[in-house]
This record gives structure tokens, C-alpha cells and sequence, in this order.
């Protein structure tokens, strides 16, 4: 397609709790939606960096930016592109995976609209819903924490994430399995709150039989990653380090990871997040989708990865009320722990315009 129109449109929607993590409390969520047109159709991407640098190194300002003056300009002058084109054109410029996957996406929606094809069916997915687990906050205190957790498995998600900090870590996940027996599938993430150091303290997780422990560790400490992996019998599963398929293969090469969490924003798109699938399942790695608070735009983008046949753990591919009151799109409703992969052209998904409107807090059309 050829660009004829792109804007920038960034968001706020308030979060229904706040949500605490090793690297702070969201109670609101900022984004910037990526809206493209061309040839009589349009594409939407979603860019998930934070506000701030606190998940990685991107945030939303720095998105907006790289996209105005370097990415989009690059896609225009490239002429008439396909979403494969996108991720080459924008090779030259360095790191911002989050601001060119948005842009990748939106290209990707157009292009499969105007086909009348799926993302799911574009992705190969194998599965017409999927299993659905929930990223849990650190809390004010354990009953706190066991009550969000109870209400969770109420409706229904099948999996439940605690978020770990140093002073949080054991205590509330021997509180859960206290309280929710052992059956439970349960992992945590530590969003890089530890040291290779805390080894002897980290591997007091293992009695409690977690699926995984993710990002125990900074971003580039793979070596350490894999020598705290000697230390616990807990698997190791990485999410902030992996930042492509080559990160992805060197990681698993190096024992890092046993696990890993594919976030398409975080590794440049959907594309490169099969490339990562494929490579992780050639070594018999599982992966899961990760979830970075998306709208029913990203959610539905994600959901269809999550059907892909590696992805055999389930993701923080939560319903639309796990974060939002109101989604942009329809909202995302669990049923028997599992959310349905759209079925329709592109994403699938529209944003609604009213709702789309009460959360916009600025649209900026970029010069052709
Ligand atoms: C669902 C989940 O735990 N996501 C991230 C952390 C995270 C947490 C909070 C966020 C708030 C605003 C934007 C991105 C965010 C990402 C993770 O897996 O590490
Ligand atoms: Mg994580």
C-alpha cells in the first residue's frame, strides 16, 4: 500500500486499580495509536511503550517523535510497501522496536483489510480461542492480594501472575498456594528487581511447584540469567532481554531461558514475534504472550498470536476488564478462561468512535 495519510493519536484511559510492578504504580494508561491510509483502506497500530522509561528503554514521547521525523517519512519515500517491507525500510534506524512495530501493525491491518484475510490466519494460528491467565499487582497486604487473586479465578482465568519485588516475593506466593491449593498454575515476574546475587533467596520459590520466573534479572544480563538457572529449579523465563530472534536464539544457546515471553511491541512487530515462536519452538522452547495493557486493538492482535501452536502456556492475555472500564474497541470478554480469536479482516476489531474520542488526548495528521 502507499501511505496517503498517517496519524499519531495518543490516549489515556484510566485503569480500573492501580497497578504495582518492581518499577512502579500505573493507575492510568497512556498510548499512542498508530492510524494509516492508503489505497481506499485503513490500518491501525498500537505503540506499547509507557510514559516513561521504566519498562524499557522507549516511552511514548520518544515513540511519537521517531515515528514523525524518521519512520514514517522512511515508509513514505519507500513508495508502494507490504507489512514484510516495513521492518527492512526501517532497518537503517536504530533500537525504537516498540514505535516501528506500531507502524508495522498498521500497515499489517490495511494490507489483510483490503484482503479480506485475519491476522490469525496471516500469523497461522491453529486454535480458535485461547487459554487466558492475569498479571496480579503487589499489594497494600496478603488479604489484599488473596482477594484479587480469588476474584480472578472467579472469572475464570486459568493462570495466575504475581508480581515480585524484593520484600514481596515469598511470603505472598506461600499465601496462594495456602489459600488456592496446589493446582493452581502459578508464576511470577520480577520485572529485573534482583541480582544474580539473591540466587539463595529466589530459590526459596522452588517448593512452590511455579511454572516460571520471569525477568528475574536486568535486561542485558543473560550470563547472569543462566548462572541463577544453575542455582533454582524454578525455570527461568525472559521477557525484557528479548528483543528479537537472534536475542532470542543466543539466550536459549546460553541457558538463560527455558521459557520465553513474546511481546510483538517489544521485539518490532508480529512478525518478527512469529520469527521468535518459530525459533523457540525449533529448540522446544515454550513460549506465552506477554501483555503490555493493550486496547481491544492490541488485545485482539495478540490473542491471534497466542494461537499459534507454540504458544502452549497461557498469557497475560487478559480480558479488556482486567485493565479498562470502557476499551476502545468491544470489549474482550472471558468465557471458560479463554478469549476468541477474531475471525474478521485484519485485526478484526474497530475502534469504537465515541469511545475512541473520550480518550483522545491529542491527533496529530503527519505532512504527506
Ligand atoms: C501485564 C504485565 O505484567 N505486563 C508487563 C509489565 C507492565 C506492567 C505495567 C504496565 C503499565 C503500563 C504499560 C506497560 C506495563 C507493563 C510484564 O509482563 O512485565
Ligand atoms: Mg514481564
Amino acid at each position: 500500500m502507499k501511505l496517503t495519510g498517517v496519524q499519531l493519536r495518543r490516549i489515556s484511559m484510566p485503569l480500573v486499580s492501580p497497578f504495582r510492578t518492581s518499577f512502579g504504580t500505573q493507575t492510568t494508561r497512556e498510548l499512542l495509536l498508530v492510524g494509516v491510509v492508503g489505497d481506499d483502506v485503513e490500518g491501525w497500530g498500537e505503540c506499547v511503550a509507557m510514559a516513561d522509561p521504566l519498562y524499557s528503554p522507549e516511552y511514548l514521547d520518544a515513540a511519537a517523535d521517531v515515528l514523525r521525523r524518521f519512520l514514517v517519512p522512511a515508509v513514505r519515500a519507500a513508495g508502494s510497501v507490504t507489512a514484510p517491507d516495513v521492518a527492512r525500510v526501517l532497518s537503517p534506524f536504530k533500537g525504537h522496536q516498540m514505535a516501528k512495530a506500531a507502524l508495522e501493525m498498521a500497515v499489517l491491518d490495511a494490507e489483510l483489510r483490503t484482503g479480506g484475510r485475519s491476522f490469525a490466519r496471516e500469523l497461522g494460528a491453529v486454535h480458535d480461542r485461547v487459554p487466558c491467565g492475569v498479571s496480579v499487582g503487589i499489594m497494600d497486604s496478603i488479604p489484599q492480594l488473596l482477594d484479587a487473586v480469588g476474584g480472578y479465578l472467579d472469572e475464570g482465568y486459568v493462570r495466575i501472575k504475581l508480581k515480585i519485588e524484593p520484600g514481596w516475593d515469598v511470603e505472598p506466593v506461600r499465601a496462594v498456594r495456602e489459600r488456592f491449593g496446589d493446582d493452581v498454575l502459578l508464576q511470577v515476574d520480577a520485572n529485573t528487581a534482583y541480582s544474580v546475587g539473591d540466587a539463595r533467596h529466589l530459590a526459596r520459590l522452588d517448593p512452590f511447584d511455579l511454572l516460571l520466573i520471569e525477568q528475574p534479572l536486568d535486561e542485558d544480563d543473560i550470563l547472569g540469567h543462566a548462572e541463577l538457572a544453575r542455582q533454582i529449579t524454578t525455570p527461568v523465563c525472559l521477557d525484557e532481554s528479548i528483543t528479537s530472534a537472534r536475542a532470542a536464539a543466543a539466550a536459549i544457546r546460553l541457558d538463560a531461558c527455558r521459557i520465553v515471553n513474546i511481546k510483538p511491541g517489544r521485539v518490532g512487530g508480529y512478525l518478527e514475534a512469529r520469527r521468535i515462536h518459530d525459533v523457540c519452538v525449533a529448540h522446544g522452547v515454550p513460549v506465552w504472550c506477554g501483555g503490555m495493557l493493550e486496547t481491544g486493538l492490541g488485545r485482539a492482535a495478540n490473542v491471534a498470536l497466542a494461537a499459534l501452536p507454540g504458544f502452549t502456556l497461557p498469557g497475560d492475555t487478559s480480558g479488556s476488564g482486567r485493565y479498562y472500564a470502557a476499551d476502545i474497541t468491544e470489549p474482550f470478554v472471558l468465557r471458560d478462561g479463554h478469549l476468541d480469536v477474531p475471525t474478521g479482516p485484519g485485526l478484526g476489531v474497530v475502534p469504537v468512535p465515541d469511545r475512541l474520542d473520550e480518550v483522545t488526548t491529542s491527533i496529530e495528521w503527519l505532512p504527506g
